[in-house]
């Protein structure tokens, strides 16, 4: 009798944050660029998730979602960030050691907050906004901080997940 061996095809650790990172990115409501963010501990616990999206209590019926036109009347001064809110949504508010993994290259705000709750590592998709001076901004603390960031190198181009049981 051979013995039954494991599966091979399973989600590799960065898969699989990267994954619920923009799993929770299919909950916003922005429609032009749906950001998720993934916090995950040095034990590979997740700690934390977000994604962007008006704050509590702000009706997404009521803020715009422009992107262009008078500052007030786009979403830009009202969204809260997915990291932002990965972070807020945390367990705890030390996250010393841990990484975070973002379906886009944060934002200079975003890093700020990254680099004061201790994460020690961003793992990001795209790099969409890496002309903007706020991604230059946030690099520059980034490395400053010594805090690291790679892009993700998928092994696999897409999961599927299916509802339907049987
Ligand atoms: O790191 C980020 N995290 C994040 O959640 N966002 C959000 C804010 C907006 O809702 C959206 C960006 O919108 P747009 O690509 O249309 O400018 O993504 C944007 C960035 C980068 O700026
Ligand atoms: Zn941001």
């Amino acid at each position: 009798m051979k013995d039954t061996k494991k599966r091979q095809d399973y989600l590799s650790w960065d898969e699989y944050f990267m994954a619920v990172a923009l799993l929770s990115a299919e909950r916003s409501k922005d429609p032009n660029t749906q950001v998720g963010a993934c916090i995950a501990s040095r034990q590979n616990k997740i700690v934390g998730v977000g994604y962007n999206g008006f704050p509590i209590g702000c009706s997404d019926d009521e803020l715009p979602w422009n992107r262009q036109g008078a500052f007030l009347t786009t979403k830009y001064p009202y969204v809260c960030h997915a990291e932002l809110n990965a972070v807020l949504n945390a367990i705890s508010t030390d996250l010393t050691g841990c990484r975070i993994y973002v379906g886009l290259f944060p934002c200079n705000e975003c890093t700020k907050v990254i680099i004061q709750s201790g994460i020690g590592e961003i793992i990001y998709l795209s790099d969409k906004y890496h002309e903007t001076d706020q991604v230059k901004a946030a690099k520059r603390m980034l490395d400053l901080a010594g805090v690291s960031y790679r892009r993700f190198t998928p092994q696999r181009l897409d999961i599927a997940l299916h509802f339907a049981v049987d």
